[in-house]
């Protein structure tokens, strides 16, 4: 079966991928062709129910298995995602390094439950919050300034999700730092999380 992953030889990165496969809803029941084959595969089932056995075989079917570093079924929790592919991150955000967690996906694919979650499985922008709040208070001798913004990037517009009466917003060019949105330190590709210190 094709399988699509990241060249062997590549062990050290600094960019990671996660894929979360949220719980069907009761009208997507009947096409249910993801599977979770262990926690770096995934398994898209070809949708055509019709393709008999001989063509599943002779692989003339759309069936896939694709590779991420982390893959996460329908039954994990956003602080299961939290520790196993964003934790070690923030911690280095408290030591002065850069790290941005951003959620990608269609309308409806679940990464506003995944970065903002619920009181009972909170998401991963409040659980790093307060791995970070957890760090500054353990650091006695540095003075810290936290910044927190929320945006959207919609159809290749941004727009800032804690103003919303503000319209979307403009990239700028900063000397320093390359292109910052609107002058904001977070951005968010239909949901993303940029953390700076
Ligand atoms: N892990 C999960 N467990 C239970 N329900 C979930 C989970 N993930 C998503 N959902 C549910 O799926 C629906 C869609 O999720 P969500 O609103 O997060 O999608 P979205 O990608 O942010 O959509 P949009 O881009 O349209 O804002 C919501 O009803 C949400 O509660």
């Amino acid at each position: 079966m094709p399988s699509i992953s990241a060249p062997s030889s590549k062990k050290a990165t600094t960019l990671s991928v996660a894929v979360k496969c949220r719980p069907l809803t009761e009208k997507e029941r009947c096409r249910n062709i993801i599977r979770v084959h262990n926690d770096k595969e995934i398994l898209v089932l070809d949708p055509d129910l019709s393709k008999d056995y001989l063509e599943r075989i002779q692989h003339r079917t759309k069936q896939r298995t694709y590779a991420f570093d982390y893959a996460f079924g329908p039954s994990s929790l956003n602080s299961d995602v939290y520790k196993r592919s964003v934790c070690s991150t923030i911690a280095g955000v408290v030591q002065g390094l850069n790290a941005t967690v951003f959620a990608y996906g269609s309308t409806g694919s679940g990464k506003t439950y995944t970065m903002v979650g619920t009181k009972d499985d909170p998401g991963l922008m409040v659980l790093s919050l307060n791995t970070i709040f957890d760090l500054i208070k353990d650091n006695t001798s540095d003075k810290f300034e936290v910044t927190c913004s929320y945006l959207e990037v919609y159809n290749e517009v941004i727009y800032d999700l804690l103003e919303k009466s503000s319209g979307h917003l403009e990239l700028r060019e900063d000397p320093e730092q390359g292109i910052v949105v609107a002058g904001l330190r977070a951005i968010k590709v239909n949901t993303l999380f940029d953390l700076r210190n």
